[in-house]
C-alpha cells in the first residue's frame, strides 16, 4: 500500500482553529471601485430617509435666534479723570492757602506757584489707551528699576473709555444695548467693579449735572414708554437695596426705597423688598436720589464719600400688549439689574481702622467671591467635565446674582480704574484678575425671565401681594405719602446744592397719590392675566424643549442611517464579487471533473495519480476557501461542506465504477459469471456507502489502495500462471492470503467460508509450485466440483461420500452402512484434520485432499488469529451487518499520521472486503 504524496486521511476536513487573520477592509478604503460608484445611490428596496420632510419642518424662530446668540461676556473699562473736579477745587484751595501763607509778598510776579511734591507726582499716569479695546499698564519708574516690572498690555475689552469719555458716551456704548434688550423683554445685568475711588458710583449714578447710567437708563425707558402708552400697557417697577456688613460680622440687606427696612435673603430671592412703580424719568430720578441718600457711605483716604455697601438696582418691566389681530394677549417681563459694588481697598492706602477696617474686609471679601464665581464659570466653560464650584454661596450678593454668575443670563462688567502712578498696583491687580473674564461665553441664556422673575418678585414683594389681596388702606397710603414726602425733601436739598429748581412738595404728594391709584387699577387688570400668561409660557417652553430634543434625535438617527446604508452597499458588492469568484471555482472543478471522467482508457496507475491529484486539489481548494472566511463569502458552493461531500461521493462512485470495470475484466478472464461479480460489487458498494454516509469522510486512500492491491494481486496471479513467481512475491502474497483467510475464518457465513477454502486451495497450489497450472488443469477445474469439507474426529475414522458430502464415520458405523469409502485407517488421519473432496463429473472420480490439524499452514486457517486488535474483534463479532468501519483508531497528530502512513501493515476493513471479493472471484 503506497501512500506517497497524499495524506493518509484525504477526506478529513482540515479546519484551522486559528485561521490566518486577514485585515478586513474598511468599507471606505477597501471597497472596490464599483462599490464606491454604487454606494452613492441607495438600494431600491430601502426607502430613503425623509430628510426633506424633516428639513422642511418649521423650527420656531426664537429657538434659532437663541442658538445663534452665543456671545462673550462684555467687559468695559473706564479710566476716570486723573484729578476730579472736587480734587481740582481742593488743589486750588491748597494752592490759594499756600499763596497766602508762603507767598504773601511775591518777589517775582512771573514766577509760578510751586506745588507740593505729592501733587506733582500724581500727574504721571500708569494707564495708556492703545485703542478702543486695548490698554497698556506701565509701572512707575521706581518699580521698574527696583523690581524689574515691565509694562503689561490688556486687550479684549468690549470698549475702553478714556478719562475724556462723557457719561452719555459711556451710556450709549455700554448700557444702551442692555436697555434695548430689556425693552425687548430680555433680562440683563451691569456690574461695576474696581478699586475705591475709581469712579464706580460716579459712573452708575452720576450727579445732578452729569447723570450716570441708572438715571439715563430710566430716562430712556420711561420716555420711550410715554410714546407707546396707547398701544401697550406696560409697568416698570424699581427696587433698590444694599448689602452691607453689621459690624463686620453679618451681612444685612436694607431696602433703599422703603426707608431702609430690613430684608431677608431666601435662596436667591429677597423677602420683604418693595418695588416702586415708575411713571416718568423725574419721579424715577427722585426715587434713586432718595435711595442714594440712604446708602451707607463713609470718608476714607481714598474717597471722601466711599461706598460701604454693595448697591443693587432692579428695573423690572411687566407689560401686556393687546394683539387685536389674534385676539389674544402676549405678555413678557424682564429685569435690568445694575450693581454698584463697593471698591476694593488697600489697608495701607485707606488707613482704615476699627469699624472701617471691618467694613473694608467685608467689601474686599465680597469682591473676591464675586471674582471667584466668574473664574469658576470660566473654568467650567473651558472644561465642562469639571463641575462648577459653588463660590456664590459665600456671600449674599453672589447668592442673589447666581443666575448671572452661572452664565444663565446676560451681563456686562464695567472696570473702573484710576490712572495715577500711585494707583498702579490697584489697576494692575484689577486688570490681571478681570481681563480673562472676556472669554466667558453665554451659551445657554434663559430668556424666560417671566417665570423666574415673577416667582422672585412674588416672594420678594410681599407688599405687592398684600396690595393684590387687600384694599388700599389709609395707613398704607400715609406710609407711601410719608416716604414721598421725605424723598421730596431730600430732592429739594440736592437740587438746591446743584442749583436746580426746587421740587414742589405738593407736586410730589400728588404724584405719589396718582401712582398708587394707577398701580391698584393696573394690578386688578393684570391679576387674572398673570396666571394665564404663566401657564401659556410654561407650555410654550415645554413644547420648545421637546422640539429641540426631537430635532437632535432625528439628526442623530439620520447620521446612523447613512452609515448603515453605506455598509449595506459595501456588503452587497462584496457578496457579488464573492459569488463570481465561487462560480469561477465551480467551473474549474467541473473542468477538472470532465477531464477526470475520460479515464476509461487510462491505466490504473495514471488513474491513481489522477485520484491523488484530485484529492490534493480538493483539499487545497477546501483549505483555501476556509481560509478566506466563509462567512464573508456567503453561500459559496465550493466552500460548503455539503457540496464537498457530494463531490466526494461522486468521486467515490467513479472509483467504484473503476473497480467494477476492473472486476468485469477479471471475471471475464476467469470465466466468472457477471451476475455473481455484480452482486459482489453491489454488496461492496452498499457496505462502503453506508460506511461513507455514517462518517461523511470515507477514506479514499483505502479505496485507492484496494485498487492498487487488487492490481498487485492480479499481477501476481498472472505471474503465477505464467510460472514466473519469485520467492519475495510469493511471501507477500502468502501474507496477504493469510490475512484474508483470518478474516474469513472469523466470518461464519458458510458461503464465504467455502469460497475462502477454495481460494486458499488455489493459493496453496500456487505457493507449493508442485505442478504448473496448465490448460488441462483449468479445464479439469471447470469440470470438477468441490464437495463440502469434513473434519476428522477420531483416529479410527473413515471418510465416506454421501449425497455429495464428505462424511467422517467411525469404524463401527462404517461397517454397518454402505458408504463409499474414500479414506480410512490405512490413510493416517488425525483428529482435527480437515478433509474435502473434489468430484470430477467426467469419470466420477473423487480427489481427496487432507489438511492436517497441526504442523501445516492450512491449520492456521482454521484458527482465529490472536493478533487481532480487541476493537477489531468486537467489530467482527457483528460482522453479519458488515459495517466496514475502520475500528483501528486513527492516530492523532502529524507525527502519528506519518507513522500510520508509513506502516502499511494496519489492514483496513476496505482491504478486507476487497480481498474477500478477489478471493471469491479467483476461487471460482
Ligand atoms: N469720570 C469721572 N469724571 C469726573 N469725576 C469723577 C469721575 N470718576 C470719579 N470721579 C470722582 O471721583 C470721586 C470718587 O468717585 P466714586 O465715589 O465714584 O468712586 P468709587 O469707585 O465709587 O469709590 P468707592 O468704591 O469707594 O465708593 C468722586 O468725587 C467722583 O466725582
Amino acid at each position: 500500500m503506497e501512500m506517497k504524496g497524499s495524506s493518509p486521511y484525504p477526506c478529513t476536513v482540515t479546519i484551522r482553529r486559528n485561521p490566518h487573520r486577514k485585515a478586513r477592509p474598511t468599507p471606505s478604503s477597501a471597497a472596490p471601485a464599483s462599490v464606491l460608484r454604487t454606494s452613492s445611490s441607495p438600494p431600491r428596496n430601502i426607502s430613503s430617509f425623509p430628510i426633506e420632510d424633516i428639513l422642511s419642518m418649521e423650527v420656531p424662530e426664537k429657538q434659532l435666534i437663541e442658538t445663534a446668540s452665543s456671545e462673550n461676556l462684555k467687559v468695559y473699562m473706564r479710566i476716570r479723570t486723573l484729578i476730579s473736579q472736587r480734587e481740582i477745587l481742593k488743589k486750588e484751595k491748597t494752592v490759594a492757602g499756600l499763596k497766602k501763607t508762603k507767598n504773601s509778598w511775591p518777589k517775582n510776579p512771573k514766577s509760578t506757584i510751586t506745588l507740593p511734591k505729592k501733587l506733582k507726582k500724581s500727574n504721571a499716569v500708569c494707564v495708556t489707551v492703545n485703542d478702543a479695546h486695548t490698554v497698556t499698564v506701565s509701572p512707575p519708574q521706581s518699580l521698574q528699576d527696583g523690581k524689574r516690572i515691565k509694562s503689561e498690555v490688556y486687550q479684549g475689552f468690549s470698549q475702553v473709555f478714556s478719562s475724556e469719555a462723557s457719561q452719555r458716551e459711556v451710556y450709549e456704548k455700554m448700557v444702551n444695548p442692555l436697555v434695548e434688550d430689556f425693552l425687548k423683554g430680555k433680562s440683563g445685568m451691569l456690574a461695576a467693579l474696581g478699586p475705591s475711588g475709581s469712579g464706580k458710583t460716579h459712573t452708575i449714578f452720576g450727579c445732578g449735572r452729569d447723570p450716570g447710567m441708572v438715571p439715563l437708563s430710566l430716562c430712556r425707558i420711561l420716555s420711550q414708554e410715554e410714546g407707546n402708552k396707547m398701544q401697550s400697557r406696560r409697568i416698570f417697577y424699581l427696587s433698590m437695596f444694599e448689602i452691607c456688613s453689621e459690624k463686620g460680622k453679618f451681612e444685612k440687606i436694607f431696602d433703599l426705597i422703603q426707608d431702609g427696612a430690613d430684608l431677608f435673603n431666601q435662596q436667591s430671592s429677597i423677602k420683604g423688598m418693595r418695588e416702586a412703580v415708575l411713571y416718568d424719568p423725574q419721579q424715577a430720578e427722585s426715587l434713586i436720589a432718595c435711595g442714594l441718600l440712604k446708602r451707607a457711605t463713609a470718608m476714607t483716604n481714598s474717597n471722601s464719600q466711599s461706598s460701604r455697601s454693595q448697591c443693587i438696582i432692579n428695573i423690572r418691566c411687566e407689560y401686556k400688549k393687546v394683539d387685536e389681530k389674534v385676539g389674544g394677549d402676549n405678555s413678557n417681563s424682564a429685569v435690568l439689574t445694575i450693581v454698584d459694588l463697593a471698591g476694593a481697598e488697600r489697608e495701607k492706602k485707606t488707613g482704615n481702622q476699627g469699624i472701617r477696617l471691618l467694613e473694608s474686609n467685608f467689601i474686599n471679601n465680597t469682591s473676591m467671591v464675586f471674582g471667584l464665581c466668574l473664574r469658576a464659570l470660566l473654568e467650567h466653560q473651558k472644561n465642562p467635565r469639571k463641575p462648577m464650584q459653588k463660590h456664590f454661596q459665600n456671600s449674599l450678593l453672589t447668592r442673589y446674582l447666581r443666575d448671572y454668575l452661572e452664565g444663565k443670563k446676560r451681563m456686562a462688567l464695567l472696570l473702573t480704574v484710576r490712572p495715577g502712578e500711585e494707583d498702579y498696583l490697584d489697576t494692575s491687580f484689577l486688570l490681571r484678575q478681570a481681563s480673562p473674564y472676556t472669554k466667558i461665553k453665554f451659551d445657554i441664556i434663559e430668556e424666560h425671565g417671566v417665570l423666574n422673575h415673577n416667582k422672585r418678585s412674588v416672594q420678594r414683594t410681599p407688599s405687592l401681594v398684600q396690595l393684590k389681596r387687600m384694599k388700599l388702606s389709609r395707613s398704607e397710603d400715609c406710609e407711601v405719602n410719608q416716604g414721598s414726602y421725605e424723598c421730596a425733601q431730600l430732592l429739594n436739598k440736592e437740587a438746591a446744592a446743584e442749583g436746580m429748581k426746587n421740587v414742589s412738595l405738593t407736586d410730589v404728594r400728588a404724584q405719589s397719590e396718582e401712582i398708587i391709584t394707577v398701580e391698584a387699577n393696573e394690578r386688578n387688570i393684570l391679576r387674572v392675566d398673570h396666571v394665564d400668561m404663566e401657564r401659556e409660557e410654561r407650555n410654550h417652553q415645554i413644547l420648545q424643549n421637546f422640539s429641540k430634543a426631537l430635532w437632535k434625535v432625528l439628526k442623530e438617527y439620520k447620521r446612523k442611517l447613512e452609515v448603515a446604508e453605506n455598509e449595506i452597499c459595501t456588503l452587497r458588492n462584496c457578496l457579488t464579487s464573492e459569488e463570481t469568484r465561487s462560480a469561477e471555482l465551480e467551473n474549474q472543478v467541473r473542468d477538472w471533473q470532465s477531464n477526470c471522467c475520460c479515464r476509461e482508457g487510462i491505466s490504473s496507475e495514471i488513474f491513481s495519480r489522477k485520484v491523488d491529484g484530485f484529492r490534493g486539489k480538493k483539499l487545497l481548494d477546501y483549505d483555501e476557501n476556509h481560509s478566506t472566511d466563509c462567512n464573508e463569502v456567503g453561500e459559496s458552493e465550493t466552500c460548503t461542506p455539503g457540496n464537498y461531500i457530494i463531490n466526494e461521493k461522486t468521486k467515490f462512485s467513479e472509483l467504484e465504477n473503476e473497480l467494477r470495470y476492473w472486476q468485469s475484466n477479471s471475471c471475464c478472464r476467469k470465466g466468472i459469471s457477471s451476475e455473481v461479480s455484480s452482486r459482489k460489487v453491489d454488496e461492496f458498494r452498499r457496505k462502503s456507502y453506508s460506511d461513507f454516509e455514517n462518517h461523511q469522510s470515507t477514506d479514499f486512500n483505502e479505496v485507492k489502495s484496494e485498487v492498487y492491491f487488487c492490481h498487485h494481486l492480479e499481477g501476481a496471479l498472472h505471474t503465477r500462471n505464467e510460472g514466473r513467481v519469485d520467492s519475495t512475491t510469493a511471501q507477500k502474497l502468502e501474507s496477504s492470503i493469510e490475512d484474508a483467510t483470518d478474516i474469513e475464518d472469523l466470518n461464519n457465513t458458510n458461503e464465504m467460508k467455502a469460497d475462502s477454502i477454495r481460494w486458499n486451495d488455489k493459493a496453496a497450489a500456487v505457493l507449493s509450485g508442485s505442478g504448473s497450472c496448465t490448460d488441462q488443469d483449468r479445464e479439469r477445474e471447470k469440470e470438477s466440483s468441490v464437495l463440502p469439507e469434513c473434519t476428522v474426529t477420531s483416529s479410527r475414522s473413515y471418510i465416506f461420500v454421501e449425497n455429495n458430502h464428505c462424511v467422517p464415520v467411525v469404524e463401527d458405523q462404517a461397517q454397518k452402512k454402505d458408504y463409499k469409502r474414500l479414506l480410512g485407517p490405512s490413510t493416517t488421519l488425525m483428529p482435527g484434520d480437515v478433509v474435502h473432496a473434489v468430484a470430477h463429473h467426467d469419470n466420477n472420480v473423487l480427489e481427496v485432499v487432507t489438511k492436517h490439524g497441526s504442523g501445516s499452514k492450512f491449520q492456521n486457517a482454521d484458527k482465529p488469529k490472536r493478533r487481532l486488535l480487541p476493537v477489531s474483534s468486537i467489530l467482527l463479532k457483528d460482522i453479519g451487518s458488515i459495517n466496514f468501519k475502520d475500528e483501528n483508531e486513527k492516530p492523532k497528530g502529524v507525527k502519528a499520521e506519518k507513522k500510520g502512513a508509513s506502516s502499511g501493515e494496519n489492514r483496513t476493513q476496505g482491504s478486507i472486503s476487497l480481498l474477500r471479493l478477489l478471493k471469491a472471484n479467483l476461487a471460482i
